[in-house]
């Protein structure tokens, strides 16, 4: 018997990331070739972006996919969210040459404030949440605390695109395959701050830390490379990375519905106080997930180096977090 559609909202849909997103999604990529879904699409109210929103959902008809069962497009967020299983936070501005992700906190700060609101007024109780729009993490504190009706753990920010980055600069290094690649973490924001970490990480049993061996490139090489690609990328592209983005949240999504198979991932999820990390802050970890759930990775062991690298994300969490305190 075929199984009962999800609701599944996307914000931002007729942007870069939206466009490279929504395809995915409708053709069973994030939730499983059996699973059908209902889009359920949020733009600004703005005729432009309606028009455009439009257009995206000509291009999705056309595709005639078999899980693609509804299409809506919505600008206002209380009816865009009404009873949605997986809510996709895209929508809003992104940064360009030049500028830090944190100084998007002003403008976008308000959106997701509204749109925790409106998830919290109408959306299934078991909503899982993944933000996208920039600064990440502290966008997602900003919905988790405008939604107090909504479990806290619902509401999830995305660093899978770092951990992603971070698994191919190690294959490219190491001369191995990505997908033999276990247990990278990256902690703390997405940001330049973040800190990624191989020193758990295996390939075929191997450790990684071993097989590279080189203190000198995790620092001066590994940790800036991840750390400032999306920088890099807006150089290179003139506008922030897209498909990349994309690819990272289907991941997420994914592997949060669907289990990893004891396989870690990352995801920015609120700290229940694990690793010293003050509750609520939201936080990359290690995480398994099964059942639906997410699990954090616990008990590693975090020498002096890892705890300056955490002490330094979580310090730039918490002052994002006063910056916004204000509209909570
Ligand atoms: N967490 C991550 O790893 C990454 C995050 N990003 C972020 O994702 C966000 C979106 O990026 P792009 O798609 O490239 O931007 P874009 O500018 O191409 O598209 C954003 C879309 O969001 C819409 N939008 C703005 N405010 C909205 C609201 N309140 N409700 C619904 N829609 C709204 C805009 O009309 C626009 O169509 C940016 O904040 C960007 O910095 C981008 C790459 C990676
Ligand atoms: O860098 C940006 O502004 C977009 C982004 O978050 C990334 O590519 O990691």
């Amino acid at each position: 018997m075929s199984k009962k559609p999800v609701r599944v909202a996307v914000t931002g849909a007729a942007g870069q990331i939206g466009y490279a997103i929504l395809f995915r999604i409708a053709s069973g990529e994030m939730l499983g070739k059996d699973q059908p879904v209902v889009l359920s699409l949020l733009e600004v109210p703005v005729e432009k972006a309606q028009q455009a929103l439009q257009g995206v959902i000509m291009e999705l008809q056309d595709c005639a996919f078999p899980l693609l069962v509804g299409i809506e497009a919505h600008s206002d967020p209380l009816a865009a969210f009404k009873d949605v299983d997986y809510a996709l936070l895209i929508g809003s501005r992104p940064r360009g040459p030049g500028m830090e992700r944190a100084e998007l906190l002003a403008v976008n700060a308000e959106i997701f404030t509204a749109q925790g609101k409106a998830l919290n007024a109408v959306a299934s109780r078991n909503v899982k949440v993944l933000v996208v729009g920039n600064p990440a993490n502290t966008n997602a504190y900003i919905a988790m605390k405008s939604a107090p009706d909504l479990p806290r753990k619902n509401f999830t920010a995305m660093l899978r695109l770092d951990h992603n980055r971070a698994l191919s600069q190690i294959a490219a290094k190491t001369g191995k395959a990505v997908a033999d690649i276990e247990k990278l973490t990256v902690w703390g924001n997405h940001s330049p701050t973040m800190y990624a970490d191989y020193r758990f990480a295996t390939i075929n049993g191997e450790s990684v830390k071993t097989l590279i061996n080189d203190e000198v490139w995790n620092k001066d090489t590994f940790l800036p490379t991840v750390g400032k690609r999306g920088a890099a990328i807006i150089a290179a592209r003139g506008v922030s990375s897209a498909a990349s983005a994309a690819n990272a949240a289907i991941d997420h999504m994914r592997d949060w519905a669907l289990g990893t198979n004891g396989k870690w991932v990352t995801m920015g999820i609120p700290s229940d106080g694990q690793y010293g990390i003050p509750k609520d802050t939201m936080f990359g970890f290690a995480v398994t997930c099964e059942g639906g759930e997410y699990k954090v990775v616990e008990g590693l062991e975090v020498d002096a180096f890892s705890q300056e690298r955490i002490n330094i994300t979580l310090k730039e969490l918490q002052d994002e977090q006063a910056g916004v305190a204000h509209l909570l």
